[in-house]
């Protein structure tokens, strides 16, 4: 099935992709969105300017019916999911959006209502528009280097004026191993400190429920869950967190759940492995203590 990947220049995005893509084809070809080196060794290689689907979405469905691809992979990230919606009205092609699982005979998964369901389609004939839920298609080791043609940058419907990068510090949420994250019942901006206290022993990084964000505590590039950061580490503290559906479904892939809440029939606790029944306030400190004496 002829494949083509669609990407900006992030090594970790077109690996998940290149995962999937390999189900159907052993070099799929990539169109590279905005600049930056890239690695990797595919069949062909495109690189387009811009970055803003608005604007991408006609060149693109040109290529795509000249070349005759049937198979399209994007990322769903703000720049996948923007362009995946016109590339497929251009193209008049059906589209799946945050794709989780896909078989060689075209079975694609995806999980609905806040990971509460999976819904399960068997794709018929192609071209067909997918985007792939970020951590669930483990990321392909990229070598060596494409030679790319340059895709004229269409009409600019909408221009970017700026970009400003989110402030973080320490180990971004995407790639932290550990991560300790707040909710409401934290109670306040200030009580973080404590467990921004617990992640630096841990080595890891702070999230927040939407909850927290809601309340001005921690700021919105912190929020994990379906409308926030998609996470997938190791070992997830849920402190102070409900464990609503729309948070859960930011932590499907978490490896193993701890959760801190005072309430015992919390939903938190389903999803969790281990869980303290309790005041953060004085579980934490105890967590934080006992790390120090085995440090
Ligand atoms: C379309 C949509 C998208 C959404 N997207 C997201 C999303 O991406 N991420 C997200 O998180 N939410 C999301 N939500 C919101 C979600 O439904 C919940 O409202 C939110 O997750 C609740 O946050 P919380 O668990 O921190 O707060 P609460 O529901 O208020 O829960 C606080 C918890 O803290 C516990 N607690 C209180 N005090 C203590 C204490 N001292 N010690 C221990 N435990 C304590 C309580 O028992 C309670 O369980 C979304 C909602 C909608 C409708």
């Amino acid at each position: 099935m002829k494949t083509l990947i669609i990407e900006t220049a992030n090594a970790k995005l077109l690996g998940e992709l290149v995962t999937a893509a390999r189900i159907f084809s052993p070099t799929p070809d990539v169109v590279v969105l905005g600049a930056g080196e890239f690695p990797g060794s595919y069949g062909k290689g495109y690189r387009v300017p811009d970055t803003l689907g608005a604007n991408l979405g006609t060149g693109l469905a040109d290529l795509i019916k000249s070349e005759g691809y049937e198979l399209i992979l994007l990322s769903a990230t703000a720049i996948g999911s923007g362009l995946a919606g016109p590339l497929a009205v251009s193209l008049g092609a059906p589209i799946l959006s945050e794709v989780t699982a896909i078989t060689p005979d075209l079975t694609v998964e995806r999980s609905l209502y806040g990971s509460k369901a999976v819904a399960r389609y068997k794709v018929e004939s192609g071209p067909l528009v997918l985007t792939i839920k970020r951590k669930y298609f483990e990321a392909a080791v990229l070598e060596g280097t494409t030679p790319t043609a340059d895709l004229p940058a269409g009409p600019q419907r909408i221009v970017l004026l700026e970009e400003i990068d989110e402030e973080r510090q320490g180990v971004p949420l995407e790639d932290a191993e550990v991560i300790v994250t707040g909710g409401r019942g934290i109670g306040s901006g200030d009580n973080f400190a404590i467990l921004n206290d617990m992640a630096g022993l841990l080595n890891g990084a702070v999230g927040a429920s939407r909850g927290a964000v809601d309340e001005g505590w921690m700021p919105p590039g912190a929020q994990i869950g379906q409308t926030g950061k998609i996470v997938a580490p190791n070992v997830y503290f849920a402190v102070g967190v409900s464990g609503a559906s729309q948070h859960l479904a930011g932590i499907s892939n978490a490896k193993c759940v701890v959760a801190i809440n005072k309430d015992n029939e919390a939903n938190i606790f389903k999803r969790a492995r281990f869980g303290i029944v309790g005041d953060y306030k004085k579980a934490v400190p105890a967590l934080i203590n006992a790390l120090k004496e085995s440090a």
